[in-house]
């Protein structure tokens, strides 16, 4: 028998792994850490698979010393995880490895810290009725063995007040918390809320850290320098050795599905870092998903629900639609209907704030010719490039970049024109329109360098400006007490999406960015921009009512089998050359159709990918429905085996995405 390992996985980024023999009488299990020879050394290593043979000539390869005793319990936990992500998601434990160990920096040696106290410099906020039961809840669900719980709370209930509360109990219990947020929204106001509460003792991971600092973040966590790593879904790592708590707030937000392998899903890793860390799990949010909502209707998973806004005399805002086609019959052809315009002016003159929503960035989505119709594509993706401000045409899924041409590249015509709103355009439509108004623009491209994101909203908080406007990073958490509308310029664009899971993005999207107005003491509103104001959809986020929502969702997903009342798997098959693609998958399929069906699942597909292309790669997508989750991933494995016989060569890259 052979082994193949990776070598000392805490010192370095793990990209390679090593051959060894397993001597005769060595009992070896996958993960198991192990003694090798190292070079002249002897290393600690990891055993990440096990094989008959190796592809290693015999005479060069050597043998493992000893199997070694898995001493340390965070390691353990952590190995634990990647193997079982690795099979939950169909991916290699070398994959899942370098996503659950930190990579370690050599970190300058700090003198010894004495025991964190806990000290508080602001007193908690005296938690209101509705608090005061939901938190008693959780506390008895956990300590009566329960090990998960969801925290449903409307917009402004005061979720956060409660997390706290609860941290507070682990923390004095000697215990360490994950706080997980969605990418992007590093809200700085949580954030102070925490550091006030427990000085010294918050780690922090974001999207703009270098590996270094990330490293660093982590390495605090290890040396119990810190109790509490808040962060998006990588903090789900932290190496922390007494975990106590997890908290996933915004359960709910897309950023927690991983889109690089291993696509994981938070929320399942969450559960079983909990699990094998002995560990409780709570998730919070104003709109659950429906993955989460099944669970609670089945009763899985206990729900304590807060109603009202937490600050007294704070309502749930008044939502208006407004029928954008009725605008252009009578006359107004402007992005700002006449009811929008007139609230913003409104608010002008009051000295409150705005929030405007603009699921675009960029000046403008599409740049076409008026003469042939054409517009003009990324090269290497199946989209149409946006137009940016200074000339720039950019692809938002590659990046490629080109100067905008004066004439039309397919006619020649010099009649090219931009079409559709980005934020870009808004930002300047905004200037014309309200000339007086202190206008800030919040998305991808504003917020490129470190510290602009929190710049931004710290002068919005600060009241420095009138209107933010800007993409879904405007819309997650934040809490501005002189906010009082919110306008929704394009809502049709949300609901664009092809995926059966379009509706709950939507109603999720449109409850979050709705919940933003009228926190504090005056009354606030939401206009909602459409071209299709009776969509279903959009009427139920209206009416804020979560459960007449899930239950019409539920009833489609049901007549479809969607999950989450089926298990979907979808494969993507990614290949350069879309002529191999698809001989590979008309040789691949009609046995693996069989094998699905006989296992008594059903099989869609192959479908092109929603962006077929993307950066000069072609994309096709194979589903599987099956009620078991085992057979699914049974399915899968098969898959693997049938391609690797088609496939000869290994040129098809498979991604897997367990739904
Ligand atoms: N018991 C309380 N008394 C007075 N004010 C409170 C109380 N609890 C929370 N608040 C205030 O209410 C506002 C909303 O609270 P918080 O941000 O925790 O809500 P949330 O439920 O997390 O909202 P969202 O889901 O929209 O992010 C905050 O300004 C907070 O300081
Ligand atoms: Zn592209």
């Amino acid at each position: 028998m052979y082994a193949e390992v990776i070598v000392d996985i805490s010192h370095e980024a793990i990209d390679k792994s090593f051959s060894y023999r397993i001597p005769k009488d060595m009992e070896l299990h996958v993960g198991d850490p192990v003694l090798v020879p190292f070079g002249r050394e002897k290393k600690r290593a990891y055993v990440i698979k096990m094989s008959d043979t190796s592809e290693y000539p015999e005479d060069k390869i050597r043998d493992i010393i000893s199997p070694l005793k898995k001493e340390f319990s965070l390691e353990n936990t952590l190995l634990d995880l990647a193997i079982w992500m690795s099979r939950e998601y169909g991916c290699t434990l070398n994959q899942c490895l370098k996503t659950v160990l930190p990579v370690k920096k050599k970190i300058k040696k700090r003198g010894k810290t004495g025991e964190l106290l806990l000290k508080r410099e602001t007193a908690p906020v005296e938690l209101n009725q509705e608090q005061k039961g939901v938190l008693q809840g959780i506390r008895n669900s956990f300590s009566k063995g329960g090990t998960s719980a969801l925290l449903f709370g409307v917009t402004g209930s005061g979720k956060t007040e409660v997390y706290l509360q609860l941290m507070e109990d682990y923390i004095r219990e000697g215990k360490e918390v994950i706080f997980l947020i969605p990418e992007i929204s590093l809200s700085f106001q949580t954030r102070s809320r925490i550091e006030q509460r427990f000085p010294g003792m918050l780690s922090v991971l974001h999207s703009k850290m270098s590996q270094g600092e990330r490293a660093e973040s982590m390495e605090k966590c290890r040396l119990g320098e810190v109790k509490i790593l808040m962060g998006p879904r990588s903090a789900l790592f932290a190496p922390f050795s007494n975990l106590g708590l997890i908290i996933m707030d915004e359960e709910q937000d897309r950023s927690y599905k991983s889109e690089t392998t291993p696509r994981y899903e938070t929320r399942e890793v969450a559960r079983k870092r909990a699990e094998f860390s002995k560990a409780k799990v709570l998730y919070g949010t104003a709109t659950p998903s429906v993955q989460i909502f099944s669970e609670v209707e089945k009763g899985a998973l206990p729900c304590f629900r807060m109603e009202n806004r937490a600050k007294s005399g704070s309502m749930l805002p008044k939502i208006h639609i407004v029928d954008l086609k009725k605008e252009l019959e009578e006359g107004n052809r402007s992005i700002f209907s006449r009811a929008l315009e007139k609230a913003v002016r409104e608010r002008l003159e009051k000295g409150e704030q705005t929030m405007l929503f603009m699921n675009r960035r960029g000046y403008a989505p599409f740049v076409s010719c008026r003469k042939c119709g054409e517009a003009l594509r990324c090269p290497h993706c199946d989209v149409s490039l946006n137009l940016h401000k200074n000339g720039i045409l950019q692809c938002h899924y590659c990046g490629y970049q080109s100067i905008l041409p004066k004439n039309c590249p397919h006619c020649g015509s010099k009649y090219l024109a931009a079409f559709g709103v980005g934020t870009e355009k808004l930002e300047s439509i905004c200037h014309a329109v309200f000339p007086k108004a202190k206008i800030l623009r919040m998305d991808r491209d504003t917020t490129r360098k470190k510290g602009k994101y929190e710049e931004i909203l710290q002068e919005f908080s600060e009241e420095k400006a009138d209107i933010l406007l800007g993409t879904q990073m405007i819309v997650k958490g934040h809490d501005f007490p002189n906010l009082t509308l919110v306008g929704i310029l394009a809502a049709d664009q949300i609901f664009l999406q092809s995926d059966f899971q379009a509706g709950e993005w939507a109603y999720q999207l449109l409850t979050q960015v709705s919940g933003r107005a009228g926190r504090g003491e005056k009354e606030g509103e939401v206009i909602i921009q459409s071209y299709q104001p009776d969509n279903a959809t959009l009427k139920l986020a209206v009416r804020q009512d979560y459960i007449k929502f899930y239950e019409e969702e539920k009833r489609f997903r049901k007549r479809l089998s969607y999950p989450p009342f089926s298990k979907m798997l979808a494969i993507q098959c990614i290949y350069t050359e879309e002529a191999y693609l698809d001989l590979i998958l008309e040789k691949l399929l009609p046995r693996f159709q069989g094998k699905t069906e006989e296992a008594g699942g059903e099989i869609y597909g192959p479908f092109p990918a929603t962006v077929y292309k993307l950066k000069d790669n072609f994309r096709k997508i194979i589903y599987i429905k099956h009620d078991s989750h085992d057979i699914i991933l049974q399915l899968r494995d098969s898959f693997i085996q049938d391609l690797k016989k088609v496939d000869k060569r290994n040129l098809i890259l498979l991604q897997f995405d367990l739904l």
